[in-house]
């Protein structure tokens, strides 16, 4: 039986309340299995965001239960969501969010400090080919280095799973498709699941399995029986 990263059942997600609650998730029941690259597809505000926080921890479900392996996120208390994010769980989002008084290497040992079983920090950002800019500071290096330190930052930590909010928003092409080579050797090399939303619909293709999304709710999973490499894809 294949084990899965995440299983969420009837996850639902109200902000606010009365004539103004926004029901961002209305009844999500998602399976995703060890070890594959996930990619959430959909229009803006369908809710794919409010997904990755419940199951990456950042946010709660209003109803429904979201397990991580075999432990239930929504029973977990603050402290234990807490280690959850620090043991298992690595973050990219659009921009970056590197400290700019830091180099590269700095950056990432921001998380290896603090992390259970780190790897090392030039290890992790030569993973990312940065092996050469490791003394440098985010302002000396380009939108597609500053992300891809982002990755290495968010990989030290050796995550279960890498979650990455639009990693290739704010790129041009050549370099999102390095980033999302990156991302792949991350899936391959250290068995990491990889959850990656993109408004990208062409970046489907690398993906063992997409989602979409529409209003809060699942509207078709697809799974690829063959998967392209970034470089076979175009957007
Ligand atoms: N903190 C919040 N308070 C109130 N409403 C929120 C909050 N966060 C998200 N929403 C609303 O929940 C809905 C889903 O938002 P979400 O960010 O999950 O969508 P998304 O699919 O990720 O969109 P995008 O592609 O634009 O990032 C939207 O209507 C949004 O306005």
């Amino acid at each position: 039986m294949t084990m899965n990263t995440f299983s969420t059942k009837g996850i639902t997600k109200v902000y606010g309340e009365g004539r103004s609650a926004v029901h961002a998730l209305r009844g999500v029941d998602l399976d995703i299995p060890k070890g594959e690259i996930v990619v959430l597809l959909g229009p803006s505000g369908s809710g794919k965001s409010t997904l990755l926080n419940i199951i990456g921890g950042l946010d709660r479900a209003t109803e429904g239960d979201a397990f991580f392996q075999d432990q239930n996120l929504s029973e977990m208390t603050d402290k234990q969501l807490t280690q959850y994010r620090r043991n298992h769980v690595g973050f990219v989002f659009q921009f970056y969010n590197l400290m700019p008084s830091l180099t590269a290497r700095e950056n990432v040992e921001l998380v290896t400090e603090i992390a259970r079983d780190p790897m090392d920090p030039d290890a992790a950002l030569a993973m990312v080919g940065l092996r050469e800019r490791v003394d440098h500071f985010p302002a000396q290096m380009s939108g597609g280095e500053q992300q891809r330190v982002a990755i290495a930052r968010a990989v030290a930590k050796n995550p279960t799973v890498l979650f990455c909010d639009e990693p290739t928003g704010a790129l041009d092409s050549t370099t999102g498709r390095a980033v999302l080579n990156v991302l792949k050797d991350v899936n391959e090399k250290l068995g990491a699941t990889v959850l990656i939303v993109t408004h990208a619909a062409s970046q489907a293709a690398m993906a063992d399995r997409v989602i979409h999304f529409a209003d809060g709710a699942i509207r078709e999973i697809v799974v690829n029986d063959k998967k392209l490499t970034p470089e076979e894809i175009t957007w």
